[in-house]
């Protein structure tokens, strides 16, 4: 599944907000020209917002001239995404789907849509600059041209990795899908912190964002494991040992896997609410 990247000669969003958005500032950034986009959007404020952003003038409902696309983006919340189809389906059923909807399966969609050559995946917000993380499971009636072009598309926004199991792309949802908002929520929590210890906030702010980038970055060019990395940062006796001690005390990584297995189940239950 790793042909040279070749992207469609045409592309449908449906659904114009946050995700479509990334992809969609991505694409123009490599060249794609805003005339192959097209874009269904029913909410006039993010009509707007496309139009100021990227010039793309985008269409209140699905019209016929979706059949031009190669490609079909569907980037609707899991509980739009079956009405959504029922309106554009009859125009795009030659084409390949991509799903970026948390949870909705693509038997589900397969159905709405009277065609499998669907690949699910799941993004996520920091594809807004360039440095995303997207799953991607691609059913059986997706050949190697298809996957090419979907990594094409995906490409534009960041790293990817394929799986071979639908079912793992709810614990991707739970991992880099929702886990930007894990890292916003540690963010907030250490510069509460730093306030708390006479740091003004935007001192604090700056100081846990360089923290987290350069931890990242360091992980990343890394060939040791995080264990290593933190313990070589945790001197015995020292300021780490007593923070880290405290977090194994109230055993915090516990709780972390539980927040996250929330996360996984509840993308199963979108799947059972908003699917067939
Ligand atoms: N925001 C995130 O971090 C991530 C979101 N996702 C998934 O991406 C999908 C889209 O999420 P966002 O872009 O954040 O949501 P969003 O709310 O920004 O965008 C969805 C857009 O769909 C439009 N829409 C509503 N009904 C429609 C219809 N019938 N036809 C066409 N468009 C319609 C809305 O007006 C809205 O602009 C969701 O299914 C979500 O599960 C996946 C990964 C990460
Ligand atoms: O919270 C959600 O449902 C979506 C999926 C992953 C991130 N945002």
């Amino acid at each position: 599944m790793t042909s040279p990247a070749t992207h469609p000669s045409s592309i449908a969003f449906i659904g114009g907000g946050n995700m479509a958005s990334a992809f969609i500032g991505g694409l123009l950034a490599q060249g794609l020209p805003a005339a192959s986009i097209t874009v269904v959007e029913p909410f006039e404020a993010a009509r707007d917002a496309l139009k100021a952003k990227f010039g793309i003038d985008a269409l209140p409902a699905a019209t016929a001239a979706l059949q031009a696309a190669e490609l079909v983006v569907w980037a609707v919340k899991p509980q739009t995404f079956k009405d959504a189809a029922a309106a554009a389906s009859p125009y795009t059923r030659h084409a390949l789907h991509l799903s970026v909807a948390a949870g909705i399966t693509t038997d589900s969609i397969a159905q709405w849509l009277g065609t499998g050559r669907i690949v699910r995946a799941m993004p996520n917000t920091p594809a807004l600059v360039g440095k995303g993380m997207t799953g991607l499971f691609a059913r059986a009636d997706v050949d190697g041209a298809g996957c090419a072009q979907v990594e094409a598309v995906i490409g534009t926004t960041g790293q990817f990795m394929w799986v071979e199991q639908e079912s793992h792309l709810d614990a991707v949802t739970a991992l880099s899908g929702s886990g930007p908002a894990y890292v916003f929520f540690f963010l907030e929590a250490m510069t509460r912190a730093g306030q708390d210890m006479g740091l003004s906030e935007a001192q604090a702010y700056q100081m846990a964002v360089a923290t987290f980038q350069g931890a990242s970055e360091l992980a990343a060019r890394s060939d040791e494991p995080a264990a290593v990395l933190r313990e070589r940062v945790t001197s015995k006796g020292g300021t780490t040992f007593a923070a880290i001690t405290h977090m194994q005390d109230t055993q915090v990584a516990a709780h972390f896997v539980q927040a996250m297995r929330k996360a996984e189940a509840r993308a199963q239950e979108l799947a059972a609410e908003f699917g067939r």
